[in-house]
Parts: structure tokens; C-alpha cells; sequence
């Protein structure tokens, strides 16, 4: 099966310490991967370079695309940044929504960077927060949802705009448990009902037993790789009706 994100020999120093020490890895389409390890093993690191925010100091990160496999590690930042928002969503702990906008704003925005009209993006941005769950809460402000909410909100837009890959880094961190299995659910689910790829960095054992494929990074290294479990497509999981009809992005 080909990859749709490959790193090779993926390197990355700060003062004093290797935060990654050539790390190979590649994800396939479709895979939803965990990457685990301890405190400081180089898992947000790992994620940032495989997403294109950090550069790493040396090594190779490959996105296979129809025109062709594009090389992140060369591109100039302009080409990056829109490769970023054409191709990822993110979902973190927090910093990637605005308070200032309403939930339906803040998940329109990411289809208007991307040159989609206020109308056409509104219409498309209700439509994934009613899915997730949110009908209704449209035009509330950050501050007037619960954290549960505001992940799902994070969700929509790391989505709606049709990015192949979901990067996500603790996403159900500042939850307490039974709000963080609801957002994992709309995670994993939404997800998968549309075939994305999903990476997630995670301390939490649930989130890592819920994915198909789990990477543990120590120092910088990958030490364990349960691998590529892709089901064949009669045993995919299932998409809800709701995930089904709302997101043909
Ligand atoms: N901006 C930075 N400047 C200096 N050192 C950094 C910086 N960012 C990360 N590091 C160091 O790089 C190593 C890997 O950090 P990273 O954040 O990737 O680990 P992590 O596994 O995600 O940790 P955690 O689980 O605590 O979030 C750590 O030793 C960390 O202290």
C-alpha cells in the first residue's frame, strides 16, 4: 500500500537536546495512528515536522498527491502554508480557533482562507456543526460552549474544508473522561466516515486503544510500531448515516 505521508531519517536538534534522531516513518491513507511515549520523547516535535510546521534539520517529508509526490521539506513557506490549509486540519488542545468569532465563523474561516465565499462557506461550516452535534450553537462565541463543544467545533474545521490529513495533538487533553470519549467518538467517527488519515498524540491510553495503529516514541526514536492495520474495506468502521450524508467535502 503506498503512503500518503512518508518521512525519512527525520532529524531535529534544540540547544542541548535531539528531539527526534532520524526518525523513518510513513502513514497510509485511511490510518488512524496514535503516537505515544513518555514526556519529551519528541511526539509534538514528530507531528509538527510530518505537518509542516516545524522544519526539521534534516530528513525528508513526502505528501503523495495526485499531481505527484510533493516534498514539504522544500517547499518556501508561502507554498507550505497553503499546502497546510489545503491538505490538514488540526485539532489541538487549543490556540487553533479565534474567541472572538462564533463557532459557525470559526469553522468558515478555514474554507474563506482557502478562497471559498462567505455564503458558500457558512452553509458548508452549519452543516458540519450539526453533524457533530452542535445545531443550534452556531453563532455562540467560544466562551459559550463547553470544552466538549469547543473540540467539536475544532473538529468541523480541521475538517470541512476536505483535508486528507487530520493532525492532532491531545485533543481531549482538558476533558474530563466521559466528555472525552463523546469527542473521541465524533473524532474517530467523522474521521473515518470521510477516509481521512488521522495522526493524534496522545498520553491517554483510551485514545491510543481506539485507533487501528500505535507508535511509541522514546528519545527521539521510534521503539514500537504495531503497523499499517488498515481494514479492508467491507470491515471499515462504519459510518453513522449522519457522518455519511453530512460530509461529501
Ligand atoms: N522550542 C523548544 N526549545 C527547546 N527544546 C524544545 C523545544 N520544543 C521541544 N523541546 C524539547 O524537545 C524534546 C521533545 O519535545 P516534544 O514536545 O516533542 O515532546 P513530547 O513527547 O511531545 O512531550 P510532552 O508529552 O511532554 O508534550 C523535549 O526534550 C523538549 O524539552
Amino acid at each position: 500500500m503506498n503512503a500518503i505521508l512518508h518521512a525519512q531519517q527525520l532529524t531535529k536538534h534544540y540547544p542541548g537536546n535531539i528531539a527526534l534522531d532520524h526518525v523513518d516513518f510513513a502513514a497510509i491513507a485511511g490510518e488512524s495512528i496514535a503516537i505515544i511515549g513518555p514526556s519529551g520523547s519528541g511526539k509534538t516535535t514528530l507531528l509538527h515536522c510530518l505537518a509542516g510546521i516545524l522544519r526539521p534539520d534534516a530528513g525528508t517529508v513526502t505528501l503523495s498527491s495526485a499531481a505527484g509526490p510533493v516534498r514539504l521539506d522544500s517547499l518556501g513557506d508561502g507554498a507550505l502554508s497553503r499546502l497546510r490549509r489545503e491538505e490538514f486540519g488540526f485539532v489541538f488542545q487549543q490556540g487553533m480557533l479565534l474567541p472572538e468569532l462564533t463557532a459557525l465563523e470559526n469553522v468558515a474561516l478555514a474554507l474563506m482562507l482557502n478562497g471559498t465565499d462567505r455564503t458558500t462557506s457558512e452553509a458548508r461550516a452549519a452543516e458540519w456543526l450539526a453533524a457533530l452535534g452542535l445545531a443550534g450553537m452556531e453563532q455562540r462565541r467560544l466562551g459559550e460552549l463547553s470544552g466538549g463543544q469547543v473540540q467539536r467545533v475544532a473538529i468541523a474545521r480541521a475538517q470541512v474544508t476536505g483535508a486528507r490529513i487530520v493532525f492532532a495533538d491531545e485533543p481531549t487533553g482538558a476533558l474530563d473522561s466521559a466528555t472525552s470519549n463523546e469527542v473521541l467518538d465524533v473524532l474517530l467517527q467523522s474521521v473515518a466516515a470521510n477516509g481521512r488519515t488521522l495522526l493524534v498524540v496522545t498520553h491517554d491510553p483510551n485514545v491510543a486503544a481506539r485507533c487501528q495503529r500505535v507508535v511509541e516514541l522514546r528519545d527521539g526514536r521510534i521503539v514500537a510500531d504495531t503497523g499499517c492495520a488498515v481494514p479492508p474495506p467491507s470491515q471499515s468502521a462504519p459510518a453513522t448515516t449522519d457522518f455519511k450524508g453530512a460530509f461529501n467535502v
